[in-house]
């Protein structure tokens, strides 16, 4: 076969890279160092493979990739990319579902137990020197189990989640989603346990709203002012899809209102987060650094399957998941 141009746009394991390399003619540079800047520059234009995560490939940098095949994602959202000028195009965009879902809702859940149960604040006071009698009803958390989750998006990473809260902590789950869920075709363990809700029921209902939605031209800044406004006082709220999916201005309002007791949030409008961000300092804000995926089992697995799918596209075959450009 013949060898392709690849450009690496974000390091990959050695032995995925190898497989790469061993196929086609491959430069790695990561545009957002800025002494790879210029290698990027370079070798975009002679591109037909582009495979990384974490960098805009909006339609000027698709102007100057005129020989571009495919774009393979090591990631599962594919906000980064445009998918109407990819369609026009007709470069396929391929991204990684399915092999991070259960370590996403991990990482969900253990934001979940961190806010519910002030586990940050609660060790820093240990670490720092501060406990010096035994806590008080004023540093008490809350119950997760039992408790009602309301999540919103409720698709491969929302029923993750929505299995470890019905399943393991005995939580009665309400979802909303763009589409209703045959839950005895797809899920059918959270028969009886999972419930398609329309919004403002779930959010009057839920004590705790978990967000792990895609960022779309539907979803950005979705969960606005009335949003917040329509949850349970002392609700918490976790976001573990994409940060502009939120409205942040309306979110701190709500914490200082003291609509939200708290929230965990492994993503942010901008990232990585500015420091001036009143979230990075907020009391009753648990953040996370977009870690979401970050396990070594799990990172190493999304890199498999995008180079598997990048030497796919590249071989003319079909790759393993390919995200549909034609409906975003
Ligand atoms: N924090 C992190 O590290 C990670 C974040 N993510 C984010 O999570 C997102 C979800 O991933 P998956 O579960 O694999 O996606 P999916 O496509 O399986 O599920 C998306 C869900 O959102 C719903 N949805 C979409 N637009 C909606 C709207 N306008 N209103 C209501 N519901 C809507 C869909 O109906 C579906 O239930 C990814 O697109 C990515 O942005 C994914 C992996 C890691
Ligand atoms: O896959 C994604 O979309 C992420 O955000 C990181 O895993």
């Amino acid at each position: 076969m013949k060898r392709k141009k690849v450009l690496v746009f974000r390091e990959l394991p050695e032995d995925q890279l190898a497989r790469l390399q061993a196929a086609h003619e491959v430069t790695v540079a990561n545009p957002r160092i800025a002494e790879q800047r210029s290698a990027f520059e370079a070798a975009l234009p002679e591109a037909q493979g582009l495979i990384g995560s974490s960098f805009p490939v909006d339609e000027a940098l698709l102007a100057r990739a005129s020989k571009l095949e495919v774009i393979s994602s090591v990631s599962v959202g594919v906000d980064n990319y445009a998918p109407a000028a990819l369609h026009a195009r007709g470069i396929l965009l391929c991204h990684t579902p399915g092999v991070l879902d259960e370590t996403v809702a991990d990482t969900v859940f253990a934001l979940l137990m961190a806010t519910s149960r002030r586990v940050v604040e609660l060790s820093s006071l240990v670490r720092e020197g501060r406990w010096s009698k035994n806590i008080g009803e004023d540093l008490f958390g809350h119950d997760v189990h039992g408790k009602t989750l309301g999540l919103l998006g409720f698709g491969r990473i929302g029923q993750a989640i929505a299995r470890r809260a019905a399943l393991g902590f005995g939580m009665p789950v309400l979802f909303h989603a763009r589409h209703a869920v045959d839950l005895a075709a797809h899920a059918p363990e959270l028969l009886g346990r999972a419930t398609h809700t329309p919004l403002d029921e779930l959010l009057s209902r839920a004590d705790i709203v978990v967000a792990m939605l895609p960022l779309s031209d539907s979803t950005r800044g979705m969960i606005d002012a009335r949003v917040f406004g329509r949850m349970k006082p002392g609700a918490i709220f976790i976001n573990g899809g994409r940060g502009a999916t939120v409205q942040e201005p309306a979110l701190l309002a709500a914490l200082d209102q003291g609509t939200l007791r708290a929230a965990g949030l492994d993503v942010f409008a901008t990232e990585p987060l500015p420091l001036d961000s009143p979230l990075r300092t907020h009391p009753r804000v648990t953040p996370l650094p977009h870690i979401g995926s970050a396990t070594h089992e799990t990172r190493h697995a999304m890199a498999e399957l995008a180079v598997t799918n990048l030497l796919k596209a590249l071989a003319g075959e079909r790759p393993l998941a390919v995200y549909d450009t034609a409906f975003a």
